[in-house]
């Protein structure tokens, strides 16, 4: 690999309705699919000498049993775009909370410029960070920082 990473393992987790990406709403989402969205990050991830693992549902108990699977399964770090849930889910920030697992919250669309009721996330004053507005290349972004992070934590 580039960088030769200890292989990373990460978690990409997409919220409700996400997977209708690029077929409603383009001009605020954007008009990529989920689908290019994973894929992308997928090369993005193996130029990176990490691995990726890219899962949504419309289902807030999915996400949260994938979390907790993440927790005993060496992933290293999430990803997620918990779409509305952020907004309203208290089981969801239980879940991260108890895996002890860093991770990067990604929104699509800038939450603090839209509707009022988006401006408060539930995840976000657990995760390393948040990344919002930049649309799809949010993830990249996050991707990026994520393995960044990850190494400085392995060179302390
Ligand atoms: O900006 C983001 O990524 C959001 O997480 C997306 C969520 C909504 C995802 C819905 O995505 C759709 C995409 C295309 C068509 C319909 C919905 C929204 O509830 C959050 O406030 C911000």
């Amino acid at each position: 690999t580039e960088n030769n990473q200890q292989n990373y393992r990460f978690l990409l987790l997409n919220g409700p309705n996400l997977n209708l990406l690029g077929q409603r709403e383009p001009d605020v989402y954007g008009s990529a699919t989920l689908a290019h969205i994973e894929s992308e990050l997928r090369h993005k991830a193996e130029a990176l000498g990490v691995t990726l693992d890219c899962r949504q549902s419309n289902a807030e108990h999915e996400l949260i049993n994938w979390i907790h699977e993440a927790a005993t399964s060496n992933v290293d770090f999430i990803l997620i775009n918990p779409a509305a849930y952020t907004h309203t889910s208290i089981a969801l920030r239980d879940a991260l909370a108890g895996t002890k697992l860093p991770f990067i919250e990604v929104h699509l669309s800038n939450i603090h410029t839209r509707e009022s009721f988006r401006r408060h996330s539930y995840l976000a004053e657990l995760a390393v960070g948040v990344i919002c507005g930049l649309g799809a290349q949010g993830y990249e972004l996050a991707l990026q920082a994520a393995v960044a992070q990850l190494q400085q934590r392995a060179n302390t």
